[in-house]
């Protein structure tokens, strides 16, 4: 990683300015960020949400995403475990936060496996999410689906990822120049990037790998601060946060099972200036 020169040192003290207001914003005023995300994490998505400090509504029928798109917030949507009903409900959705200028959050889970997917994916170019979160493999792997990934190929494998962060750089930047919003790629070390600056932000846990829903619940936490921020700050605050209380939770816990509980109670006890602090250093484009 570059030393930051004095200008990027500027940038990271306004974003933890932005990061604090994010954090109390959201715990003031409880916002509603509706989901339609897969059944195998959707309690922990909600969860994690609660813990700090949204409101969760999970939805699967199309008028009933229309109705969220709506009514809340923000939203978030994840491709994670499809059924027949998602065919209909995740473009119509899409299209109604697109055009009532809402902030979404796309997590293109298992992007490759099944056209229902593809499709689906392909549909959401032209409705820009304001945030999109993913691993490595999945962020490369969406880029090339629109066409905006150059050479760079994914080593996409089911949930999980086989490429490393850094390896995604490229791809997470195209995509949110494509969209004007922001981009996670997660990982050890996490990128955020709103096509202009990348935030590298660190800590987590390696428990974090051994425990299904940790990505798909940053993407719902990261729709809660949508809801009351600018898209890059939602998305670094996210993933500070997880990072944080990733980091804490293990020091507390000696198996994936423990951690999960932990890791909810230091998303809910984590102050504002923490988050802020939590280490990440800021790179421009
Ligand atoms: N090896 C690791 N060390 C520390 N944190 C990690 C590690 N792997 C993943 N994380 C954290 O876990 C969360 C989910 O990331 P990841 O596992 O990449 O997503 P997904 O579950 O979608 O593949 C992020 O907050 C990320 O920072
Ligand atoms: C295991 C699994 N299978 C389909 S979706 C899913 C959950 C993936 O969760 P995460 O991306 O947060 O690890
Ligand atoms: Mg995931």
């Amino acid at each position: 990683m570059n030393k930051m020169n004095k200008m990027d040192e500027m940038n990271k003290t306004m974003i933890q300015n932005q990061i604090i207001a994010a954090v109390n914003a959201v715990r003031n005023s409880n916002p509603l960020a509706g989901s339609i995300t897969n059944v195998i994490t959707i309690h922990f998505v909600a969860n994690a949400q609660l813990a700090v400090g949204g409101s969760a509504a999970m939805v699967f029928l199309p008028e009933e995403g229309a109705f969220l798109a709506n009514a809340g917030n923000a939203f978030y949507i994840n491709v994670g475990g499809l059924l027949p009903i998602h065919e209909e409900t995740l473009p119509q959705t899409a299209k109604t936060l697109h055009d009532a200028g809402k902030p979404w959050v796309l997590d293109p889970v298992a992007i490759g496996i099944g056209s229902v997917r593809t499709k689906a994916l392909l549909q959401f170019k032209e409705y820009k999410p304001s945030i999109i979160r993913g691993n490595a493999s999945e962020i490369i792997a969406l880029a090339g689906l629109w066409g905006l990934g150059g050479e760079n190929k994914s080593n996409v494998r089911g949930v999980d990822s086989t490429d490393a962060v850094i390896a995604a750089k490229e791809a997470a930047v195209s995509l949110a120049k494509w969209t004007g919003g922001a981009v996670a790629v997660s990982g050890e070390t996490d990128l955020v990037t709103n096509g202009s600056i990348i935030a590298f932000s660190h800590g987590g846990s390696h428990f974090m790998e051994k425990i299904t829903g940790s990505g798909c619940s940053l993407g719902g936490v990261a729709a809660v601060y949508a809801a009351e921020s600018d898209s890059f700050t939602a998305a670094l605050t996210a993933t500070a946060v997880y990072n944080l209380a990733g980091k804490r939770a293990e020091q507390k816990a000696d198996g994936p099972g423990r951690f999960q509980v932990h890791f909810l109670d230091e998303l809910y006890n984590a102050t504002a200036e923490d988050i802020a602090t939590n280490p990440f250093e800021i790179e421009t484009v």
